[in-house]
């Protein structure tokens, strides 16, 4: 019997992801045994229709959160981005490890040759993504432009991104540096062109609120600046009730050397079409760690409301049926 057993999708990204958390519960004590156990999730099945139109919060962690609180598994390892802003009753993110780098990456196909940015990509391109939040952004920044919906897991989307159907991608930096690929990446979108998610480039790894024995565990891998800005986010997330139906984005974090750090936040909501757009960007300047990414959250939640973001959400989810 091992100490512990993780829990976890089996695509590549999710795989390395239990792998990461595994060898970090390790490196805390080399005599501990953890497994690695693959659950099939409902995304994992669907593979043929957008998942912004499944409307299902959790289509990636349901199942595995159902074994958890069977006691057939002691965690499970997520990408942040993946998980609902309310989890199961019972379970509790106990850890992150620490944040990768959050923005997105533009990947191009042959046609593409001469790209560097986004804004070098000709018109008509089409670009995959199957996230509003993409192509919301894409649509009001790069008119340009032809978002198209692609799906798959990071490898296939990777390979289709490159073929006949598109001229290029978008994809998240962590996850294509994760399966190795690196050198795939043609630009790196910068925040102020393309928020990135709540949660993106995290991993959380949640347990059951009363497993004592895994919660010390996970207490000693947990990075708390991480921790505390992918919280923050998704106060931001559930506040305005966002799941993948809504174009929404989220990101804070701290920047600069450490006696001198600046928390910063940079947030937005849109219609579809990217033609209304609710986005607020705040600097706290301090020293290290200082200032509170749950009150930043709240500020930015204040001014997306003077802006409009509720009636935005609302215009949006009526739209789609919600
Ligand atoms: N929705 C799929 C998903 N979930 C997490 C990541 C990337 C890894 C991360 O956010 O840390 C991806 C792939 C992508 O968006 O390109």
């Amino acid at each position: 019997m091992a100490d512990f057993v993780i829990g976890t999708r089996g695509s590549g990204l999710a795989l390395w992801q239990a792998h990461a958390v595994a060898d970090a519960l390790r490196a805390q004590d080399p005599a501990r045994e953890v497994d690695v156990r693959v659950i099939k999730t409902t995304g994992d099945r669907i593979l043929d229709v957008p998942l912004s139109k499944i409307g299902d919060k959790g289509l990636f962690t349901k199942e595995i959160e159902a074994q958890l609180l069977a006691g057939e598994i002691d965690m499970c390892v997520h990408s942040m981005k993946d998980v609902p802003s309310a989890l199961p009753e019972g379970c509790v993110l106990a850890a992150m490890l620490p944040r990768a780098d959050a923005r997105d990456a533009l990947v191009c196909g042959p046609r593409l040759d001469q790209v560097e940015c986004l804004a070098d990509v000709p018109e008509g391109a089409r670009i995959g993504t199957g996230s509003l939040r993409r192509a919301a952004q894409l649509r009001a920044r790069y008119p340009q432009l032809v978002p198209s919906e692609i799906r798959g897991n990071l490898d296939t989307r990777l390979a289709k991104a490159e073929g006949a159907d598109y001229e290029g991608a978008v994809l998240a930096v962590s996850g294509i540096v994760r399966m190795g690929w690196e050198d795939r990446i043609r630009a790196y979108i910068p925040v102020e062109d393309m928020i990135p998610a709540v949660g993106q480039g995290a991993v959380g790894i949640e347990a059951r609120i009363d497993d004592e024995r895994t919660l010390a565990a996970l207490a000693e891998i947990s990075h708390a600046p991480t921790m505390a800005c992918v919280n923050a986010e998704r106060i931001i997330l559930s506040r305005l009730e966002g799941g993948c139906q809504v174009p929404l984005g989220a990101y804070i974090r701290w920047e600069g050397p450490a006696d001198e750090q600046t928390l910063v936040l940079d947030a937005f909501v849109a219609s579809l079409d990217g033609s209304e757009m609710a986005r607020v960007h705040l600097e706290r300047v301090g020293a290290a760690g200082q200032g509170d990414p749950a009150e930043v959250a709240e500020m930015a939640l204040e001014a997306l409301c003077e802006q409009g973001a509720c009636e935005i959400m609302g215009r949006v989810k009526a739209s789609v049926g919600l």
